[in-house]
């Protein structure tokens, strides 16, 4: 289903478990850093409206998406994280690097959560404009942040 076709921030909250324990490490790509601040901002407070502790999210910068992957093993190494959220926005540009962007950073992130064999979620739009990234982190097709946060919950509780 396109995303225009749902809310991003529209979900079911049923069987959420009890998260007050769990350690979340988001990280936050600093490419199209007012796209990726709503993210985060989606994120966390999502993550607070369901019972999260304030102390128990740890964030850190990456310089652009591409990053996340490598950064996303460093945090899912982490005995005491119990899942990492990539945030992210790779916005389309002129050239094909985009393409690869997207690819190496979906493949890779896939890959940790493979790994480590814990929740890490893909929280990267990959819009063709700034106009349909502004859609999706926080205007009218809800937040980005809000689904990849309650993704990372449903999968502690899977
Ligand atoms: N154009 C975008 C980038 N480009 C930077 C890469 O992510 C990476 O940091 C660089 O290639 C060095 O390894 N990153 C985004 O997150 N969004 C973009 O639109
Ligand atoms: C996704 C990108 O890296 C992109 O913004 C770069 O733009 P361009 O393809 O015009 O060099």
């Amino acid at each position: 289903m396109a995303t225009s076709l749902k809310n991003l921030s529209q979900y079911s909250d049923k069987n959420i478990i009890d998260i007050k324990s769990k350690k979340f490490g988001i990280l936050v790509s600093e490419w199209n850093e007012e796209i990726t601040e709503s993210l985060f901002s989606g994120a966390v407070d999502t993550l607070l409206k369901h019972g999260a502790q304030k102390e128990n999210i740890f964030r850190k910068n990456v310089p652009g998406s591409f990053e996340l992957p490598l950064a996303a093993q460093w945090l899912a190494a982490m005995e005491e994280i119990d899942a990492v959220i990539c945030i992210g926005c790779v916005i389309q540009g002129e050239t094909r690097h985009f393409d690869f962007i997207c690819d190496a950073v979906a493949n890779g992130i896939t890959n940790v959560g493979l790994k480590y064999n814990k929740p890490v979620i893909f929280g990267v739009l990959t819009p063709n404009n700034q106009q349909q990234a502004l859609d999706r982190a926080g205007g009218k097709h809800g937040n980005k942040g809000d689904e990849a946060a309650i993704t990372a919950i449903k999968m502690l509780g899977f």
